[in-house]
């Protein structure tokens, strides 16, 4: 964990060490205070010498105000080294998390890695902070007033050293049994965000099904989860306190009577006792801050290892070390493909997919829903690696290319489109950063966008909110239909992404295909057969395996599937008409 950690410390290497640095300088200082005054008792006030008591009082202002002005050095120099580790920190995450395959993704969920992204981050920031100074300090301040103390009566600070390890094992006892309390309360809380994003993102659908109180109801549940645990653990971490504060009055009381019966006995000064009561301060006050720091690092230790584990998660897809030369042509090829999304061997999603594209090539897909016809074209960007078999595009095995000039070449269009906040302009410059307006203006005519971007009020500067939600469905597929035709891709792939059109657009915009992207390998993705029937082949899914592949005419007269499903869809648009 300390390791995936510390790689992001990077730049703030410096700022960390000199923080620590500076505050075990301030905590000698500060320890020297107590030593100055038994001194200035001793020599000075007991025996009224006004020069060792002006010497020794100007030696201690001087270490307290040297010890104060460090102290707000290293603190604005540890903020500086807590602020940007955490901002290397979630850079490295977000990196990161960009290079996981989908199935990594839903693994982790999102809401968790957003929570890890953000809280859990934030935690570690504020712990970064008190490990380098609080954490250096206080045990700094505790070794150094300890020393002094043997040094001064060896029987009176023997009794601190005799004290620790209990109080070693009490701190760790607390921090054992609240350590797994954290950790589910941090599983909560993805489970919170979880609902919160589940909510907001499908607010309508909630309100349209009167599940308000339903959805109400399993926050609460989910909120009260949090506070049990958050109390249970937070309930055994208040044993600290009074652990501490008994060491405290124990000590002050054994220090107070042994130190009379020394100072009657002659072998203890008045100032040598009043720097022991000052010792014995510094080191409860020391204590009290590593005991309180420790349980604080105890909660952002599980934030570190939630961290660390999205860190170390090496199972990204697999990217070549040594790329093959990939000739983006369009072609593409199955090689008994097989692909399941889980580990387990009865849940296959594809099987035995075995065919080959040609450049230009349009291919329909056609199934039942579930038949795996998206699985099928999500595993030639390499959204997905396939589980067996191989997946050759330009005549390479897509896991020997580039990813990223792989991705490059394709463009995919989903049933379910994702839109940016920005202007809409903005967005169909994601297919390509380069297009002119004249270019876009072409585009959104043949995807049949222009219309209604033309009748907005601000046109191709009207800003989008997140997910494109001020437009309609039908309006979304359009923008996307038109930011994929932008980037000229060599692979197009539509998936089921004409449903919010009526059958005039599809029909225009299939045509658009035809023309605007002559070279371009298409999927087309429908349960519509108007939809792919115009296309070169058509492949028909059946339980994730190949049940036909040819033309509408072949498939019509020699497949059941099809032609059944041909059927059904005439007797639909009779009934209808
Ligand atoms: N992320 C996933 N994790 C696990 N199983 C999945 C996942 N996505 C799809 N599946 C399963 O894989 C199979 C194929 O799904 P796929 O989405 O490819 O079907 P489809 O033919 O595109 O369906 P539809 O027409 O409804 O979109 C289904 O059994 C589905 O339950």
């Amino acid at each position: 964990m300390v390791k995936q950690l510390s790689g992001s410390i990077r730049e703030f290497k410096r700022d960390s060490i000199l923080s620590p640095l500076l505050v075990t300088l301030e905590a000698v200082l500060e320890a020297l205070v107590p030593f100055l005054m038994a001194i200035l008792i001793d020599t000075g006030l007991n025996h009224g010498d006004i020069t060792a008591i002006i010497t020794y009082g100007l030696a201690m202002i001087l270490s307290a105000l040297i010890a104060l002005l460090l102290g707000i050095f290293s603190g604005h120099i540890a903020a500086r080294a807590a602020t940007g580790f955490a901002h290397n920190l979630r850079q490295d995450l977000c990196h990161h998390i960009q290079g996981f395959s989908f199935y990594t993704i839903n693994r982790f969920t999102n809401a968790s890695l957003i929570t890890r992204m953000t809280t859990d981050v934030t935690n570690v920031q504020n712990t970064y902070m008190l490990l380098i100074r609080v954490l250096v300090r206080s045990p700094m301040v505790f070794l150094v007033c300890l020393i002094l103390c043997l040094n001064l009566n060896f029987q009176l600070g023997a009794l601190f050293l005799g004290l620790s390890p209990f109080i070693i094992l009490g701190i760790f006892l607390i921090i054992r049994r609240s350590s797994p309390l954290f950790t589910t309360v941090y599983q909560k809380y993805d489970q919170l965000n979880h609902l919160v994003q589940e909510n907001l993102n499908a607010i309508d659908v909630v309100k349209s099904f009167a599940q308000e109180d339903a959805e109400i109801h399993r926050f609460k549940k989910n909120s009260r989860e949090i506070t049990h645990y958050f109390s249970q653990a937070k309930h055994i971490m208040s044993y600290n306190t009074p652990l501490i504060q008994s060491l405290m009055y124990f000590c002050t009381m054994a220090i107070a009577w042994l130190g009379a019966h020394f100072i009657v006995a002659g072998s203890l000064s008045t100032g040598d006792l009043a720097s022991l009561i000052m010792y014995t301060a510094q080191m409860i006050t020391s204590l009290t801050n590593i005991s309180s720091a420790l349980a604080i690092l105890t909660i952002a230790g599980t934030s570190a290892n939630r961290i660390a584990e999205v860190l170390s998660d090496d199972s990204q897809l697999a990217v070549a070390d040594h790329p093959a030369p990939f000739t983006a042509d369009g072609s593409i090829r199955f090689e008994h493909v097989s692909f399941s999304y889980t580990q387990d061997p009865e849940r296959i999603s594809l099987s035995d997919i075995d065919f080959s594209v040609n450049p230009g090539e349009a291919i329909g897909i056609i199934g039942e829903t579930g038949s795996g016809k998206s699985t099928l074209v999500h595993l030639i960007p390499r959204l997905y690696d396939v589980t067996q078999g191989t997946l050759l595009v330009g005549g390479t095995d897509v896991r020997q290319v580039d990813l990223k000039a792989l991705r490059e070449s394709i463009a995919i269009v989903l049933q379910k489109n994702v839109l940016f906040s920005g202007t809409i302009k903005e967005n169909l410059l994601w297919g390509n950063s380069q297009a002119s307006d004249d270019e876009i203006s072409k585009v959104c005519d043949l995807a049949c966008a222009d219309t209604f971007i033309e009748a907005l009020p601000l046109g191709y500067h009207t800003v989008l909110t997140q997910g494109g939600t001020n437009l309609s469905e039908g309006q979304r597929q359009r923008l996307c239909i038109t930011r994929a035709f932008l980037g000229k891709p060599k692979i197009l792939i539509l998936d089921d992404a004409t449903t919010a059109l009526d059958d005039n657009t599809d029909a225009a915009i299939q045509q658009a295909f035809r023309s605007y992207l002559p070279n371009t390998t298409k999927f087309i993705i429908s349960q519509r057969i108007r939809s792919i029937q115009d296309t070169d082949r058509i492949l028909v899914l059946k339980n994730g395996k190949m049940d036909a592949l040819g033309t509408h005419n072949e498939l019509l007269t020699h497949n059941a599937v099809y032609s059944q499903m041909v059927a059904q869809q005439q007797r639909n648009c009779h009934e209808t008409s």
